[in-house]
């Protein structure tokens, strides 16, 4: 406060600002800071303040964009300086330390694990991740069948599951992936611990901070978890039955062809390594589960779009299970995915940047620390980018006419490429997963609605149906949407039977 008092004093009267809201002593806006849903204030404040606004919360400034291309000037071109990360007050040391790639300072830990990743990614994607999405959605066709009610569940272990898979072969590590990325993402959340929000309560002694202990009990435990598996999947390498299509076997064989045959390593470099596979399939998890649940909401709520769907893929796999050769046959189910992500997005405020240095922009100073948020959600309800933004309506990416529309529709929406890219984040820090996503996404929409008929749930009651609040979330960084129901009922008799049959044929194959 003294600080602050202090600078004001100092302040030039004129110094040039962005515009934005009223700001107060001292707290400046966070008083009326919503915890929850807190992207919905920050589009009343684009309305009011327009595509580039500044606030301020006690010490630290934001400055919010709502422009896509003010959004390209300041975090892709001048991606040099606001690539950096803030500090998340409820988790310790994340810009320093190897388990947080996501969260960290851009220094040469951050640029090594970026780059493996993004290596590791890339070779997978040239496989289509060796079959085991497909392999993975029978397994989900088939609990779905056997016990609709826990259809939440299973689609976020469905996402663990491949993840781990990829990451250890060990797919029975998917629920636990999930519950672990689900603790970590309350933990940075403004939703979650009182402290990301009541900074000073942070620093409360060890023996009364039960936010601080809590955090400290959570990262050891999930260091030691990533740290078994990579000793596990050692173990397995040495033996010769560790999968070479696993990230595990990427790594160790990097370092036999590095002149290590022995694979020994220090605990600080398997430490290392373990968080470094840890937390890419850790992030694969809620990232993906979270845009699956939507869509499932929306087949529920839009009927006439399950429709347009069901008959395309009726259309060209007929009795078959859809797979990721059918990609180009179906633009109907990628625009229904595409438009999940869109209209409800996983990850609302976009993952916020920081200033590495003193800059200035429209002849505003912008100060070292200042944090920059492109907020997602305002983003995609650009009225002249995405006319009637509020509404689930895949047609368009579909139609000639929409701003969206892109040919080749064999090729577009994806993803990977062409509009509505900025889901994915900026630049330097731009998302390691879109290939993942791609496949994982594309392999869930279209087996689901061959297999199901998705309808909201009738309340028995009322005999009306039980409503559904699209926007009830977790409203974690990287969000899910609240528990809703569904009813989700076999296309046909042969369609279930066909379910059955392929979920047995797997089982042998998948780790249960
Ligand atoms: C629809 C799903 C997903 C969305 C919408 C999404 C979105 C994002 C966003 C907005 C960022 C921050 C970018 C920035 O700071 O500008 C990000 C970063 C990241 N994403 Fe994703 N993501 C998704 C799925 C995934 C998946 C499946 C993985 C991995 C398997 C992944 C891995 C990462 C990583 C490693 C980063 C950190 C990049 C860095 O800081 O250097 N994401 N993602």
């Amino acid at each position: 406060a003294i600080q602050q008092i202090l600078s004001w004093r100092k302040k030039p009267e004129s110094e040039a600002k962005f515009p934005g809201p009223k700001q107060y002593p001292i707290v400046g806006r966070i008083h009326d800071l919503p915890r929850f849903s807190l992207w919905l204030k920050f589009q009343e404040w684009a309305h009011e303040h327009g595509p580039i606004y500044q606030t301020r919360a006690v010490d630290q400034t934001f400055i919010i964009i709502s422009d896509e291309k003010i959004a390209e000037e300041l975090l892709v071109k001048r991606g040099h300086i606001y690539s950096g990360r803030p500090q998340i007050r409820s988790l310790i040391d994340h810009k320093i330390k190897p388990n947080y790639s996501a969260l960290m300072d851009r220094h040469d830990m951050w640029k090594y694990q970026r780059k493996w990743a993004h290596a590791a990614m890339a070779e997978a994607y040239k496989y289509h991740f060796y079959g085991h999405v497909e392999m993975e959605i029978k397994r989900y066709l088939g609990l779905l069948l056997l016990d609709p009610a826990r259809f939440l569940d299973y689609t976020r272990e469905y996402c663990g599951r491949v993840m781990s898979r990829l990451a250890w072969d060990d797919a029975t590590q998917g629920r636990m992936n999930g519950e672990s990325a689900d603790t970590t993402l309350h933990c940075m959340s403004v939703s979650g611990p009182i402290t990301n929000t009541v900074a000073p309560l942070w620093h409360l002694p060890a023996f009364i901070n039960p936010w601080y202990n809590f955090e400290v009990k959570r990262e050891a435990e999930q260091k030691a978890w990533w740290l078994n598996n990579l000793r596990v999947a050692k173990h397995r390498f040495h033996e010769g039955t560790l999968p070479n299509d696993t990230w595990a076997w990427r790594y160790f064989d990097q370092l036999v062809r590095e002149g290590n045959p022995s694979l020994e390593q220090d605990e600080e470099q398997e430490v290392f390594a373990s968080c470094m596979m840890g937390f890419v399939n850790l992030v694969g998890v809620v990232t993906i589960s979270g845009p699956l649940k939507f869509f499932l909401m929306a087949m529920g709520l839009h009927p006439e779009w399950q429709k347009k769907a069901q008959e395309e893929i009726d259309r060209v796999c007929g009795d078959r299970m859809p797979t990721m050769k059918d990609f180009a046959d179906l633009p109907t189910v990628r625009a229904c995915l595409k438009e999940t992500v869109r209209w409800r997005s996983g990850v609302p405020l976009g993952v916020p940047h920081q200033a590495e240095q003193d800059d200035e922009y429209r002849g505003v100073k912008i100060k070292k620390g200042t944090i920059i948020l492109a907020c997602e959600w305002t983003l995609n309800r650009i009225p002249e980018k995405y006319p009637d933004g509020d509404n689930y309506r895949p047609e368009r990416w579909l139609e000639a006419g929409w701003p969206t529309y892109q040919e080749p529709l064999s090729r577009y929406p994806n993803f990977r490429e062409g509009h509505g890219m900025h889901s994915f984040g900026w630049g330097r820090r731009t998302c390691l997963g879109q290939n993942i996503v791609d496949d994982e996404t594309f392999v869930f929409g279209a087996s689901v609605l061959w297999g199901f008929n998705i309808a909201q749930k009738t309340c028995p009651r009322t005999g009306k149906p039980i409503p559904i609040d699209t926007q009830a979330t977790n409203s974690h960084v990287i969000l899910e949407p609240n528990s809703y129901q569904m009813a989700f009922k076999p296309r046909s008799d042969e369609r279930a039977k066909q379910i059955l049959e392929e979920y047995h044929s797997v089982l042998g194959k998948l780790k249960l």
